[in-house]
This record gives C-alpha cells, structure tokens and sequence, in this order.
C-alpha cells in the first residue's frame, strides 16, 4: 500500500513518553482516565505504557483491559530483546505478548554508538535482536510498530546501516516504521531529507512514522516536515510533555495537520474537543496550563493592542489565523493601557452595557491614566467592569463608607493578633461592626460582611480564593505603591479585582470591596471571564492574611 493509501494515524505517547519528562507522574487510575479522554478525543492510537518497566504499568493495562474503547487502540510499549536471551525467553516481550491489546511498539537501537556503548553488541547481532523481537510479536498476533531510537543520528553517521535496521525490521513483519529523533538534535530540513529517503525505499512495505522531540525548538516542525515527506502515522504527546524540553507537541500538531494541511487527523467534528483534552491532562497533572500554548493556551486567542481589537471587531480573520471555536478556544479581549475605544465598547457588550462613544473616549482615557498608576485591568476584569458602571452611571454601591480601622497587635507568646472595625452606611442605616482574623484583610472581609450580610445574604458565597501582592516600585522601599489583586469566586465564577495605593491594606480593602461589589451589580448579562493572573504571577509575593 502507498502511504498516501493509508488513513493518517495520530499517535499520542503521553501516558509513556510524557511520564518520562520531569515531574510528571501519575497514578493507574489517572492514567486511565487520560486514555478515555484521548479516547473521546479521537487519537488513533494511545501508547498506554512500558508493562515490563513496574507494577503500576501492569496494574494500568489490567484496567486497561476491561474498557471499551470507541475511537482508539491501545498500544503497549517495550523494548528489543536482550541480548543474551532468545526472544520467546525475554520476559518483557512476553510481558508484551500476553497483553491484551493488539498493538505493540517495541523500540530498538539504530546508532553505532547506543551498539557500542549501551547495549554493546555488534551491528549483525543488533539486527537479530529486531528481527527475532519483532517476529516474535508478530507471532503472538501483534501489529508491530517498530521505533527506530536515534535513527536520524544513525542516518547521518551511516545510512546503509540505519536503513538495514529499518529492513531487518520490516522484513520480520513490522507494520510500521517510527523514525525517532530520539534526542531531538535534527532539524526539518535534515528530518524532511531522511523520511523522503525512507519513504521511497519502504513506504510500499510499511507505514512510516515520525517521532521528534523539542530540544531544538522544532518537534513540531519535524513532524509536519516529515509527514510533508509522506509519514503518515505522528507521535507525539499532549501538551508536548516528555523527557528533556519535551516531545513534539501532538495538540499543536492535530491542530496543524488538520486546519493547515486538510488531513484528517481526528474523526470528524472531533477538533473543538481538543482545548478541554489539553487543558484536563494539564490539571491532573497539576501544572498550569501553559497560556501562550498554540491553538489551547488562553492568550492564543487573547487581544491586547487596540488596533488588533479594532481589526477584530472589523473581520476576525485580521488577527486569528482560524476560529477559536474550531479548537474549543475562545476570544478574550483583554483591557490595558494598549487598548482603545473599540476595546471599551466590546467589553461593555460583554458585560451587558452600552457606552456611547464619547463615554468609551472618557473610559480609555481614565484606563491609561489609573494603568500609569499602577493598575493592570488584563489581570481584574471585574473590576473594570465596575469602572464601566461608574462612567455610564449604572453603577450600584453596596454602601457608603464612613471609616474602617485596623489593628495588629504582637501579644505576649508570639501570637499576632488582628481586629478590624468598620463603620458604614447602608441607605440610612448606620452599621459599625468590629471582627478579628488572622490578617488585616481577612478581619475587614469579616466585619464587612457582617455588616452587610442581612442586605446581601448572597455573600456569604462567595470566597476570596487567591490573594497576591506586588511592589510596583521597589526602589521607595516602604514608600513605594502597592498593587493588590484579589480573585473572589461563588464556586461557579471566578472573578479578579484590583486595588492599588500607598498602603498595603487600603489597596486590599478597595479590591476586596470591588470582589464583593462586583456579584451584587443588578442586571450583569454575561459573567466575566476568570482573572488573568498569569501576568501578575511572576512578581507575586504571597502575603499571609
Ligand atoms: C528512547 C526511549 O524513550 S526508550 C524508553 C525509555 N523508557 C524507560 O527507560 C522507562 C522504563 N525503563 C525501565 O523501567 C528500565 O530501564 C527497564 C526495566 C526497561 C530496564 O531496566 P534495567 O534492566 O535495570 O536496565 P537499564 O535501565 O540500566 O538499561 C540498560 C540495559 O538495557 C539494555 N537495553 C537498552 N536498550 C535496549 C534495547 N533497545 N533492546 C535491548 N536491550 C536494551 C542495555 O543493553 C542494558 O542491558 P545490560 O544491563 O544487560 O547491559
Ligand atoms: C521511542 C522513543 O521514545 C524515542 O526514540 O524517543
């Protein structure tokens, strides 16, 4: 069969190869949940782990074994035999035979070097070893992916060799070829080179594959270079993680092949699933989604400068290269010092308001003015959305401040205490009300809310979740101005505000009011979008309530 014959196969090995980069590890039941959402997301193949490698792998391919999967195979890693054992005494090749899926992928030495020093056999007897392992599998009534580790290396120091590996391969029955650039050092044209190559001489007797790794900023380019040059089976992991800088990114990839190159890669209408998949592998293994990441990350949509938004608002396809929700992505038009009018209006729309154009003219104005003062709207969009209300008069405060006061005491022992008393009005009624907390911020949430909660009984809801501090101006020391950003959520929305001045805990207090304000506005037609605190998060200095 041709290559351009064979369905194009997606190939996701985060459940083996990403595991291998730092930090990630999972448990069985993570794992599974991983593959039925690789499942659900359609990738041809999951490489679900390396069973001879530990137990937990063989405890994953026994839950493995009772799911049904609808739109992918499970494919089980390993490795060639050993080299003083005879492939049917090799017991992680038997290991791999009695798995139960029909798919294996055994990776194997390609590179004179790895012969020489890390498995140190000869090249004859490395062929053996493919050879013997593949067959064996083959014999078991396995589809045989053959990896070819370092092949692109191997390529460049001796082709005849690196295309007999291929063949010994391919001749044991082999269904697919992999290419792996293994330690990530080629670059597209040198991966384009080598698959045109292979494709010529193999591509009638096996499906050829690639599998590239990111240590040169190109995992994802070799990849499409190399299905360019006719691979048509992709490895990769989702989110790109892996061993050193991480495997070819296959979301970006999926995304790549099928919005750029019109190759089928998912089944059909399967694409919008991809930003939730990358997003759920990230949190279960409790990294932050990375928000400049292609396609998924929340700024591959995200327009900051006004002439952008302007050419938004005008025809999307000025600054998106394809439509957010192709991908299960959205637009996120964010507010700064950067932005203009149509900023303004579009924010307004969003929140259920309209300005007139000499209002957005006075709001972008006051933007860039309070922005020079230290404020970062991106970061806080309820609390622009407040100042939206102010400016159009629609603004409804939940009181009338009268005066708070803050007091911490260092007591005998250690402990330091804090009590805060607020007095305030609400309509004609006065409300003076005193609380203690473990910090100034804390004690003035709890008086406030004390006082208000019998007008307002929705706050008792609503929890402040995330507290950071910057020092915008280091060099004045205890003068300097301090920023304060608060993310409050009712467990259904989160939103940011921001508080900004001299003193630390007046700029707590304005936002806190803000976060407390923002869910009690009358007629707010959309909920606004969670914090952006990424860009604050650099600089941020937690600060104990
Ligand atoms: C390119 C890749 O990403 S391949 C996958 C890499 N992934 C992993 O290594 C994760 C899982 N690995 C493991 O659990 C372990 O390394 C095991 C179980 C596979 C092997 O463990 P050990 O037997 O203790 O060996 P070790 O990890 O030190 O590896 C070196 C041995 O593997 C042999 N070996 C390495 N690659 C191959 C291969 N492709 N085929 C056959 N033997 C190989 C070497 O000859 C050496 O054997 P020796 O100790 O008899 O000289
Ligand atoms: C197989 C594999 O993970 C590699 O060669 O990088």
């Amino acid at each position: 069969m041709t290559q351009t014959a064979r369905p194009f196969e997606l190939y996701d090995a985060t459940l083996r190869d990403g595991m291998q980069g730092e930090g990630m590890s999972l448990s069985a039941e993570e794992k599974l949940r991983v593959a039925l959402k690789l499942d659900e997301l359609g990738v041809t193949l999951i490489e679900a782990g390396f069973p001879a490698s530990n137990p937990k792998e063989q405890e994953l391919f026994a839950l493995l074994a009772q799911e049904t999967w609808t739109h992918s195979t499970i494919a089980a890693f390993g490795m060639t035999r050993r080299r003083d054992l005879r492939a049917d005494e090799d017991p992680s090749l038997r290991i791999l035979a009695d798995a139960f899926c029909d798919v294996t992928t055994i990776v194997g030495k390609t590179w004179g070097l790895h012969l020489e020093k890390v498995v140190r056999v000869d090249p004859a007897e490395n062929l053996r070893l493919i050879a013997d392992s593949v067959a064996f599998l083959v014999g078991e009534g396995k589809r045989v992916i053959y990896d070819a580790e370092h092949f692109f290396d191997a390529w460049r120091d001796d082709r005849e060799y690196a295309h007999r590996c291929l063949r010994a391969a391919v001749e044991a029955g082999a269904d697919t070829l992999t290419l792996c650039d293994t330690n990530g050092s080629s670059l597209p044209m040198q991966i384009h080179e080598a698959v045109s190559a292979v494709v010529a001489e193999l591509g009638e007797h096996a499906r050829i594959g690639i599998h590239a790794h990111d240590d040169t900023g190109c995992g994802v380019a070799n990849s499409l270079l190399a299905v360019q040059a006719g691979a048509t089976h992709v490895q990769g992991t989702t989110n790109g993680i892996g061993e050193r800088t991480g495997n070819a990114n296959l979301t970006t990839i999926t995304a790549d092949l099928q919005l750029k190159l019109g190759i089928a890669a998912l089944p059909d209408g399967h694409l919008p699933k991809l930003t939730e998949t990358a997003h759920f592998v990230d949190e279960l293994l409790n990294r932050t989604p990375r928000p400049t990441q292609p396609y998924v990350g929340r700024n591959a949509f995200a327009h900051k400068g006004g002439l952008h938004i302007a050419g938004i608002r005008a025809d999307a396809s000025t600054f998106e290269h394809v439509d957010p929700v192709d991908v299960g992505n959205q637009r996120e038009i964010l507010v700064s010092e950067l932005a203009g009018k149509g900023t303004v209006v579009e924010k307004a729309a969003d929140a259920g308001l309209e300005v007139s154009d000499e209002q957005a003219t006075r709001i972008i104005e006051r933007v860039k003015e309070l922005e020079h003062r230290g404020y970062h709207y991106e970061a806080a969009d309820a609390s622009f959305e407040l100042l939206l209300r102010r400016e159009t008069g629609v603004y409804e405060p939940l009181f009338r401040l009268e005066s708070w006061r803050v007091i911490v005491e260092q007591r005998a022992g250690g402990r330091v205490e804090t009590e805060a008393t607020i007095k305030i009005w609400v309509g004609d009624e006065r409300f003076v009300r005193t609380a203690e907390g473990n910090g100034p911020v804390h004690a003035l949430d709890r008086a406030l809310r004390d006082a208000i909660a019998g007008v307002h009984p929705h706050l008792a809801d609503i929890e402040l979740v995330n507290f950071k501090v910057r020092i915008l101006d280091e060099t004045k020391g205890t003068g300097a101005v301090t920023r304060v950003l608060i993310d409050a959520s009712d467990g259904q929305r989160t939103w940011g505000t921001i508080g900004v001045g001299e003193n630390l805990i007046g700029a707590s207090w304005d936002a806190l009011v803000e976060s407390l304000a923002w869910a009690e506005q009358p007629g707010r037609a959309v909920a606004a979008p969670a914090p952006r605190g990424d860009a604050a998060d650099d600089d941020a200095v937690p600060v104990a309530r």
